[in-house]
């Protein structure tokens, strides 16, 4: 990481009305004030006006990836378009240096009669690329978006997937320096989001990256320090773990005990305990155990496993949404057992992440960051397979 800031926001804030019918008067009002010269009101807040955000700081050096995150409505959106200049902060200033690729709504930027390949040109000129640049990242555009039947049909006819990926795949190539991104990573597949997750760290060298997500294992999967808004107040983070802790304890998801700041709990889980084998050879299954008490009725549910190599690096990240694996967690007593494998790590110590997630909603039941460490044995010399382990889950109480 360098030392070099290129997003710098100083005390920023924007209101709203509530009501659209004062909102109409007070812009009325603001325009004849602004045209006789008058003192404004911007910075005041008049009647059904209110901050959706308020006085929030923050910097981001080339080479930092910035979570942002918070509830439903608390502002994290219209933060992120006052930085991409679609809103002007009523007070405030926000300084950005380079070039800006934003990834805000989905379909955002394309024009949807035209064509895949057309949207190419238009896009990729708005982010500063030339034509001779866009010829020759153009194969590699299309083939990052895994869209080659599809690039000359209307992009009016793509799904909210193929949208996604295909500004995510102009958006990197055209190396900003700056990438915004919303929420809309969440819309591509877990295979395309594995993809953009790998190419976000090839571009986290150069950049600085600001992403809104409301996948906590996301965030402590990527980003570097976290943001944590809360209705339109915000906290800074340097510790991501204690960040996204804050926000399980704002969505009422218990910390497991108050020492472990890293381990939370869901609404449905009352109590919850890992057990792993800790040393395994290369090659060999990873067993996580997640004993797990719930207070719910049954619930089908995922698990993701995430491993670190020993400079935080992700060694791997695997999900058993992508594996069709998932079972039930039941009311009362649960004997989850993930088996991971074959483990193809190179010797080392590994930290290990852990995801137990509700597979139609996506929330947490239980999630614990760096919270166990394995040690992986006998790698041949010639180093380790690039090689993406498999993950099934099953709950040996209900013997499934
Ligand atoms: N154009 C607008 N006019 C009036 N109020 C708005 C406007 N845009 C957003 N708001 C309000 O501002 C607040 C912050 O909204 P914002 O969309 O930034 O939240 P968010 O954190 O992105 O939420 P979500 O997680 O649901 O996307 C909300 O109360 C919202 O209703």
């Amino acid at each position: 990481m360098s030392d070099e800031v290129l997003i710098k926001v100083e005390n920023v804030s924007k209101k709203f009305c509530k009501s659209l019918k004062q909102s109409m008067l007070y812009g009325i009002e603001d325009i004849t004030r602004d045209t006789l010269n008058l003192k404004t009101t911007s910075e005041i807040l008049r009647k059904d006006e209110f901050w959706a955000v308020d006085d929030v700081s923050f910097e981001v050096k080339r080479g930092e990836c910035l979570g942002i995150i918070g509830r439903n409505g608390a502002g994290k959106s219209t933060l992120l378009k006052m930085l991409n200049g679609i809103f002007m902060p009523d007070k405030g200033k926000i300084t950005i240096k380079g070039k800006v690729g934003a990834l805000i709504e989905v379909g955002a930027g394309f024009h949807p009669m035209l064509t895949g390949r057309e949207n190419i040109y238009v896009n990729g000129s708005i982010l500063g690329m030339s034509k001779q640049e866009i010829d020759s990242k153009f194969d590699e555009i299309v083939a990052f978006a895994e869209l080659d039947e599809f690039i000359d049909m209307p992009v009016k006819h793509y799904s909210s997937g193929m949208y996604v990926r295909l500004g995510f795949a102009i958006a990197v190539q055209s190396k900003p320096d700056v990438l915004i991104l919303d929420e809309v990573l969440a819309v591509g597949d877990v295979a395309f989001r594995a993809k953009c997750y790998q190419r976000l760290s090839d571009l986290f060298k150069n950049a600085s990256v600001i992403m809104v997500s409301h996948d906590m294992s996301q965030i402590g999967q990527v980003a570097s320090k976290v943001l944590l808004l809360q209705s339109g107040k915000s906290s800074t983070y340097d510790d991501v773990c204690l960040g996204v802790s804050e926000y399980n304890v704002e969505n009422n998801v218990k910390k497991i005990s108050s020492n472990d700041k890293a381990v939370s709990l869901g609404n449905s889980a009352q109590d919850a305990s890992i057990e792993i084998n800790k040393d395994l050879y290369y090659g060999e299954f990873l067993d996580v155990i997640i004993n797990i008490n719930a207070v719910n009725s049954s619930q089908y549910i995922d698990a993701r496993i995430t491993v670190y190599a020993n400079d935080q690096t992700t060694a791997f990240d695997c999900h058993t949404r992508a594996h069709n694996s998932s079972t039930q967690l039941i009311h009362g007593s649960n004997r989850l057992r993930a088996r991971v494998g074959p483990v193809f790590l190179k010797s080392g110590n590994y930290s290990l992440s852990i995801a137990i997630l509700n597979r139609e909603n996506n929330e947490h039941i239980y999630w614990g960051t760096h919270i166990k460490t394995i040690t992986v044995n006998g790698s041949p010399p010639y180093g380790s397979a690039i090689y993406l382990p498999k993950i099934q889950i099953n709950n040996e109480k209900i013997g499934e």
